[in-house]
């Protein structure tokens, strides 16, 4: 009888080490062999895992290179990273080295919490999650197909169970015969069990479907095959019995008895097998249950693969938006880093201001802080001196207080004594006044020799004056001067005219003409040569300037072409300086000096007039109203009555007073700003200045009144400075020059009336007048036409210094006239001296006679 096998255990591949070849496995042994089966499917990755020897080995090593680096795969170099991402690492490796790799790749990023996770570790991260991920997925398609074999085993068992059952549960006979072939079946069983057994033990590379089938087939067979044979078995026990129960019944009962201890045997194995079945159905149970855990744990891998999955997305994302934030705020902080360096530049630099402020408000305090208690300390001794003080003085002021009493009683003593002096006093100034008055007659007597020198003083001034103006007549009362301008810096062709200076005669050169036919001489009283300076030109013109405050009319002409120098000579040159002072500045201030040195005896009174004579018509410089205008004579001569009041009416001829207002002046520079006055008049009047002041006249009169403070007589003189501009000769300066050649001639009919200029300067032509004339010429030889015009003119006004050497036809010679020049001069300086010496003995007489009168 082949008894099914009551215990099949079919044990997968296991290395054979948990492979069992007898029914005699034990719980302990299965349970061995399940754990070490539920390890292996926890901890290996492929279900085609290499051998167990190799796989540590491998897995070891993969272990130890994350193991070693633990904590710091960020430190890991690449060339580490790309090879443990070799496709061959991450297979060899085991999964709780991959499951500590992701671990400790989280963990550190966690920790770090800036997602500084380089791009190599993120990578190997995601390669080692999609391993695990791989193995995960391959060991739940593992455990599907296990869980379907032990389902498949269950319902074998199952079966297996029912059949056993059925057969236990048969008649006493059947039970004995089932018992026998039971039995029978049952070792068949175990027989063909342990030869399966040992077939699968050798058949350990099948796959599991093919031995389910094997199974399954085996399973069909064996079914068939158990009914065939209790068919059989039962026919036969029928005939057999029958034929014993026939032969010995005896011997049955025996051998039943037999048979029912051994079916109590059989029982009693049943009930074993029973118990086995049990067990069985517990294992499978166990099975269920473990298989239930195994989905369980499938299903929380799978969770926990997904929940890593989105975690691995999350971090990612994180990864990335950490990546951006960390740029940010790399950016961020090196902008921040230079801000803070630069405040902390700022705040050093302030730092160290405030540490010097704060150090020199220090020392000003501790000084000021010095300062005030050394001020205390002075205050607090002021106040304890004048504590002191106030004390003294109050008792000084109770001693003067006894005092004042004293000298109180002691003047009303005092006064009384006085009293008695005083009249004592008066006799003796009675006696004084008597002997004072004496003497006072005695120095009347002595001054009567000094007023007696005081006034010979006025014959001696007057004696004086006429010595000069002999001498100036001497000299001629007409006179011309010649000035040779030099060449200008800067100059280029210096060809001169000029060929000989003299004293006073000149020669010059005509440039047409060759030889002796060339050369003209001209003589005149001076000749100035380039070289000369203002103070020797004025030093000849002086003498000129002190006639008018001895009541001579003067008139000095300035004449020459455009730029020859009239200006130079007269004003001096633009900004002059006091060496270069012209003949007006000069001839003003000898004005201003002689008269206020004369102030104690003669009385001036000085008037300026300023004019311009323009085609015949005479225009007011100095009047407000520009326009041209013939004043009135009358507005001048009542100036002249208010001015003066001492003035002589028919000393004035009418028709001789320019038409001009008349300011009266106290000083030099109060001439000099109308003079200014009048030259911006002069340019503000001119619509064609050039062409006008080439045509036109200036005249600068200055008008001199003196009244003798003695004997109230008067004198009056007159100084004209006149421009005459000789590029053009005009009606004024022809009629100039008949009239000049009439007083020459001693003509009876003297031309005057001819011209505006001569009318005005009749007073100061001829008679008592002096005229001076300063002859300016360029001797350039682009000039010469005009030199030449100019010399003529002046020849001709010179030739009445002809005049004087007339007279010396007449029986002197000019040597002894010179001597007695030289001879007049010594007498001059000789009676100055004296009148200088009597002036102040003049002057200590009236003191006198002034304190004895008070
Ligand atoms: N003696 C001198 N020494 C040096 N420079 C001189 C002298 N005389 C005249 N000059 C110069 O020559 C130039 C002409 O002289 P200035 O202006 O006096 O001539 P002017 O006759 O007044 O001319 P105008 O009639 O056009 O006014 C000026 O630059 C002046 O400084």
């Amino acid at each position: 009888m082949n008894i099914p096998p009551n215990n099949h255990t079919k044990e997968p591949r296991d290395g054979g080490s948990s492979s069992s070849n007898s029914n005699g496995i034990n719980l302990a042994q299965r349970k061995i062999i399940t754990d070490s089966k539920f390890q292996r499917v926890l901890h290996t990755p492929l279900m085609t895992e290499p051998p167990g020897a190799l796989i540590n080995q491998v897995g070891n090593k993969f272990y130890e290179a994350f193991q070693q680096k633990h904590g710091s795969y960020v430190d890991l170099p690449s060339a580490k990273i790309s090879e443990l991402m070799k496709s061959s690492s991450l297979d060899n490796a085991p999964t709780q080295s991959l499951l500590s790799v992701v671990n400790g790749i989280l963990e550190e990023s966690v920790e770090r919490r800036n997602g500084e996770i380089p791009p190599r570790v993120a990578c190997l991260l995601r390669k080692v999650v999609q391993e695990i991920e791989r193995r995960i997925s391959t060991q739940q398609e593992h455990l599907k197909t296990q869980n379907n074999l032990f389902k498949t085993r269950e319902e074998k068992y199952k079966s297996r169970i029912t059949v056993l059952e059925a057969l236990a549960s048969g008649t006493t006979e059947e039970s004995k015969v089932s018992k026998v072939v039971l039995t029978s079946q049952i070792q068949q069983l175990k027989n063909e069990n342990i030869i399966k057994e040992e077939k699968n033990a050798h058949d350990h590379s099948k796959p599991i479907e093919k031995i389910v089938k094997e199974e399954k087939k085996q399973n069909g067979s064996m079914q068939v095959e158990n009914t065939k044979v209790e068919e059989k078995n039962t026919n036969d026990t029928i005939h057999a019995e029958k034929k014993k129960e026939e032969q010995n019944k005896k011997e049955i009962d025996k051998e039943v008895m037999r048979l029912i201890k051994e079916v109590e045997d059989k029982n009693t194995e049943k009930k074993e097998l029973d118990k086995e079945v049990i067990r069985l159905i517990k294992e499978v149970k166990d099975k269920n249950v473990e298989n239930k855990k195994i989905d369980k744990e499938v299903i929380r891998l799978t969770k926990e693969v997904e929940d890593i999955n989105s975690e691995k997305k999350k971090i990612d994302k994180d990864v990335i938006r950490l990546t951006k934030e960390v740029e940010d705020k790399s950016m961020e902080i090196s902008t921040l880093k230079q801000e803070v360096e630069t405040m902390q530049k700022k705040y050093e630099v302030q730092c160290s201001k405030l540490e010097e402020k704060t150090k020199d408000a220090k020392g000003e305090l501790n000084q000021k802080s010095q300062e005030y208690e050394l001020l205390l300390e002075k205050l607090r001794d002021k106040v304890k001196e004048s504590e002191a003080i106030n004390e003294a003085k109050y008792q000084k002021w109770n001693m003067k207080h006894n005092l004042m009493q004293n000298a109180m009683n002691f003047q009303f003593n005092s006064i009384k004594q006085l009293k008695l002096s005083w009249e004592t006093i008066k006799k003796d100034i009675m006696k004084e006044q008597m002997i004072y008055s004496e003497e006072c007659n005695r120095l009347g007597v002595n001054l009567k020799p000094l007023v007696h020198a005081s006034e010979n003083y006025r014959t001696i001034l007057a004696e004086n004056r006429k010595l000069f103006n002999e001498l100036q007549e001497l000299k001629g009362n007409i006179r011309v001067y010649c000035r040779i301008r030099p060449f200008l810096p800067g100059q280029k062709e210096k060809q001169t005219i000029v060929e000989r200076i003299g004293e006073s005669d000149l020669v010059v050169a005509n440039p047409s003409k060759q030889g002796k036919e060339a050369l003209k001489t001209f003589k005149f009283n001076k000749i100035f040569g380039p070289s000369s300076t203002q103070v020797e030109v004025y030093n000849d013109i002086q003498a000129f300037i002190r006639s008018v405050l001895d009541g001579y009319n003067v008139c000095i002409f300035a004449y020459g072409q455009t730029g020859s120098g009239k200006t130079y000579t007269m004003s001096g040159p633009n900004g002059a300086s006091n060496e270069n002072l012209g003949v007006n500045y000069r001839a003003l201030n000898d004005l201003f000096n002689i008269s206020s040195s004369r102030q104690s005896s003669i009385v001036y009174e000085i008037g300026v007039q300023i004019i311009e004579i323009y085609n015949e018509q005479v225009r007011d410089l100095l009047s407000t109203d520009t326009s041209v205008k013939k004043y009135p004579f009358f507005s001048s001569y009542i100036w002249f009555i208010m001015c003066m009041g001492f003035l002589q009416l028919e000393n004035i001829p009418h028709s001789h007073i320019p038409d001009a207002s008349m300011h009266p002046v106290k000083s030099t520079n109060d001439v000099i700003k109308l003079m200014e006055i009048g030259l911006k008049n002069r340019a503000k009047g001119s619509t064609a200045m050039n062409e006008r002041s080439s045509r036109s006249h200036s005249v600068v009169s200055i008008h001199v009144r003196g009244a003798d403070k003695k004997t109230g007589s008067t004198l009056q003189g007159n100084l004209h400075l006149v421009d005459l501009e000789a590029q053009h000769i005009n009606k004024s300066l022809s009629a100039l020059g008949d009239f000049i050649f009439a007083l020459a001639q001693k003509s009876a009919h003297i031309p005057y009336r001819n011209s505006k200029l001569t009318q005005i300067l009749q007073t100061s032509l001829g008679g008592h007048a002096k005229t001076l004339m300063l002859v300016q010429i360029n001797s350039d030889i682009k000039s010469y036409s005009e030199s030449l015009s100019t010399l003529k003119f002046a020849e001709r006004v010179s030739g009445v210094e002809l005049g004087v050497a007339r007279s010396t036809k007449e029986g002197r010679d000019v040597r002894e006239l010179m001597e007695q020049v030289a001879s007049l001069k010594d007498t001059i300086s000789t009676k100055d001296e004296e009148i200088e010496r009597l002036q102040l003995l003049k002057d200590l007489k009236n003191d006198n006679s002034e304190k004895l009168e008070d």
